[in-house]
């Protein structure tokens, strides 16, 4: 798992060590300049004559550019430093020592065009502006400097490698939001741990490739991390492999109350959503076409009440009310009742208006924007699809704190939110993705894994829901989105980590569904 901290959780891990002496910043310099150096060989360039820009503000984030420009000069590179706010003395005396050449452009009436000028003849980047030290949008002259060279680097994509120093000068450290212009970097260099707005989007699409650089914060393996991202090794974990023991009961049986008249489709896709990622079994509840539909295409699925260990309610129903949705709300009311995990998705989201109030987490909503700021508004929060396009984190986690329900937020990165604990955020998913039905497959895999839990979740294995089972619901949601985004690779012919190269071909949900235990072979082994 990757674990970020926020910039006051790094800042309470560093006092000691600065207390104590510790040389921090020599130590990060040196991890910046190795970094530096590996991303020139990486694009096939000698390190030596390479010419180097820092672009230096007026903290320690510009600090530690100056001491790595310092190492940088001494392996031969030609260095200049652009400085835009009082730079950091150590750095600069050491910078200037080592023949750095430096330009104090704090002064100077246009600095974006004196730094235009300088990039245009430099190989690397390395964008020191600001760090954690960042307070809200880059104010002038920063703001202007970055926009110039942003636009530069968009007119020239191949042109010089930009290195981020701890994180993009400024984005939203902690939130993941782009308070204002921010400069796109091919590596981000960030010191001791990354930061929430390197995993949350949409800042995190702006990091490239992020690197932990090791500083000694050894205090921030005990804490809590802000936020989290699954890898495959924590799937693997999670994932509820049936062994000689088990029956149908033991695996989880997964109520689906999806699709209607209208929308059939979604009933099938939910159910091979879930069949997919492995159960005991899938029951069905809908009316005749849907259930005919699911039948046709899943046999095995059994369209009778009995028990079940969990449910997903609402895939393909409208959100208008319906005979339909008053069917999903009784479901809902029974699941409560019965203390049974639930999936809420479409047009189940718009029974929480006013009647379902305070909701337990372990009731799971999978809204995409749209819905999401729909939610918010019927909750009285006044919220728009594109407010919560530009601050995705803040939103799942108000939803979450509203409702008290854990909130999977759709999109090509999905932030996972519960009322405590920390956020999830799976970045996985290719763009392929984004086709009809993709939603009712990942509602029906949420489910099937909830109900693989049910008894725990339910807390019929140990009376209250344990400690053991606290945050459960968020872990097993973005294992879900992480396996169906894996499987969306896989269904598109891209293998590996979500950074390998291609462009895939076109799927459709249904292929996404069938290529769930391809993907979870590869991570299960
Ligand atoms: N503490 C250490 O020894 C280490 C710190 N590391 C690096 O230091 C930065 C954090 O440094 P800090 O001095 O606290 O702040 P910054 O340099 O990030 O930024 C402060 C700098 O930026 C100006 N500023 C703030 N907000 C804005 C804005 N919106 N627009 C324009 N300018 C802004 C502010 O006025 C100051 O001048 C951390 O990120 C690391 O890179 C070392 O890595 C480890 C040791
Ligand atoms: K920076």
């Amino acid at each position: 798992m990757i674990s970020a901290h926020s910039a006051a959780a790094v800042r309470a891990a560093e006092e000691p060590l600065l207390a104590a002496r510790r040389p921090l910043m020599a130590t990060a310099a040196f991890a910046l300049a190795t970094r530096v150096a590996a991303a020139l060989r990486r694009e096939g360039y000698r390190v030596s004559g390479s010419i180097v820009l820092l672009l230096v503000g007026g903290g320690n984030n510009g600090g530690d550019a100056l001491f790595a420009g310092a190492h940088l000069a001494r392996r031969g590179c030609l260095v200049h430093a652009a400085l835009l706010g009082r730079a950091h003395a150590g750095g600069l005396a050491a910078a200037t020592a080592a023949g750095v050449q430096v330009h104090d452009l704090t002064e100077d009436d246009d600095p974006a065009g004196a730094v235009l000028e300088l990039a245009g003849w430099s190989g690397v980047w390395v964008d020191a502006l600001v760090g954690i030290g960042a307070r809200g949008a880059l104010r002038e002259p920063l703001a202007r400097v970055v926009e110039a060279l942003a636009e530069e680097r968009a007119e020239n994509p191949g042109g010089a490698i930009v290195v981020a120093v701890d994180v993009p000068s400024g984005i939203g450290v902690d939130d993941g939001t782009l308070p204002g212009p921010v400069l796109p970097a091919d590596v981000t260099v960030t010191m001791g741990a990354p930061k929430p707005g390197l995993l949350l989007p949409p800042a995190a699409d702006l990091a490239g490739r992020v690197e932990v650089a090791d500083v000694g914060l050894d205090a921030l393996d005990d804490a809590v991390p802000a936020v989290c991202r699954l890898t495959g090794d924590d799937v693997t974990a999670l994932w509820p492999v049936p062994g000689p023991g088990d029956h149908k009961y033991t695996r989880g049986v997964l109520g689906l109350v999806a699709g209607s008249q209208t929308y059939p489709g979604a009933a099938v896709l939910a159910a091979a959503g879930a069949l997919r990622t492995g159960l005991g079994m899938v029951r069905y509840l809908g009316p005749e076409v849907p259930t005919a539909l699911v039948h046709q295409r899943f046999p095995e699925v059994v369209a009778v009440p009995g028990r079940v260990q969990a449910w997903v309610l609402g895939p393909g129903v409208g959100p208008e009310p319906s005979v339909r949705s008053e069917e999903v709300g009784e479901a809902l009311a029974a699941a409560l009742a019965a203390h049974r995990p639930v999936v809420l998705d479409a047009g189940a989201l718009a029974l929480l208006g006013e009647t379902f109030t305070d909701l337990p987490a372990t009731v799971v909503l999978t809204p995409h924007a749209g819905e999401l700021a729909a939610l918010l508004t019927a909750r009285g929060e006044e919220t728009s699809r594109e407010d919560v396009e530009d601050a995705p984190a803040r939103h799942a986690r108000l939803a979450a704190e509203i409702t008290g329900a854990t909130v999977l937020l759709k999109g090509a990165t999905t932030v996972v939110a519960a009322p405590d604990g920390p956020l999830y955020a799976q970045a996985e998913a290719t763009g392929w993705l984004a086709t009809a039905g993709a939603g009712d497959v990942l509602a029906g895999m949420v489910g099937a894994l909830l109900a693989g839990y049910g008894d725990l979740l339910s807390g019929e294995l140990h009376g209250a829901l344990p400690s053991d089972g606290a945050g459960l619901p968020a872990r097993l949601a973005a294992a879900a989105a992480l396996v169906h985004g894996r499987a969306a690779r896989t269904a598109a012919g891209l293998t590996g980590e979500a950074t390998a190269g291609g462009a895939g071909a076109p799927v459709t949900a249904m292929d996404v569904a069938a290529a769930v235990p391809a993907a979870l072979r590869a991570l299960l082994g």
